[in-house]
């Protein structure tokens, strides 16, 4: 079973690896930002995917949906006037030309997403992801996996950008973990090159 945090909501961790991990608050207004959360919310053709663990499949504890580059990357449906415009800003602050998105709906506290990293072979051993966040403040945890005594958390404000540089997925693992406080919608998008 998950672990609830044992740092979440205890607020920004002040020795980031910078390096790897940029935090930026109110990249988009919260006028913006209300209107792209409801949007997302009502109008998203979410899915629940099942996941196996220890040969029992498990409903996977969030919402998902893929866009992208429909031509290129199977399943993926096409991108939105939102999802484009979305795209365009954080494009300029990652230096990548992003052809998928995944969005991530976590309902309530109860909705999670387990320690991993993203390192699919299809986007390349060094990838970049930009994420922006929308809704409920959720605590991004982030350790090494050499030695998970080294964590850091970030709170990924209501139309915050946060930027996965490369070499963050191979030495660093995160998640998003549960929480017993109450916790209202949040929508997360992770822009990602698929080559
Ligand atoms: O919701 C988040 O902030 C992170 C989502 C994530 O790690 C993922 O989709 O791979
Ligand atoms: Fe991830």
């Amino acid at each position: 079973m998950e672990q609830l945090s044992f740092f979440a909501e205890a607020g920004q961790s002040k020795d980031l690896p910078l390096d790897m991990l940029e935090y930026r608050a109110g990249l988009f207004s919260v006028a913006e930002s209300d209107v792209f959360l409801a949007k997302f919310i009502s109008e998203t053709p979410w899915e629940q995917t099942t996941q196996k663990l220890w040969d029992k499949e498990y409903l996977t504890p969030r919402l998902t949906c893929w866009y992208g580059d429909t031509d290129k990357i199977l399943g993926t449906r096409p991108w939105t006037p939102e999802l484009q415009a979305i795209r365009e800003r954080v494009e300029p602050l990652a230096g990548i030309r992003f052809n998928s998105v995944l969005l991530n709906y976590y309902r309530d506290g109860n909705d999670s997403v387990a320690w991993h990293s993203d390192k699919e072979s299809i986007m390349g051993s060094q990838p970049v992801i930009a994420s922006v966040s929308f809704g409920q403040v959720r605590s991004f945890d982030i350790r090494r996996k050499s030695d998970h005594s080294e964590k850091y958390s970030v709170r990924l404000e209501h139309g915050s950008f946060c930027l996965m540089k490369a070499g963050l997925q191979e030495a660093f693992e995160h998640r998003i973990a549960k929480s017993v406080n109450p916790m209202k919608g949040r929508i997360n998008l992770t822009f990602r090159l698929v080559i």
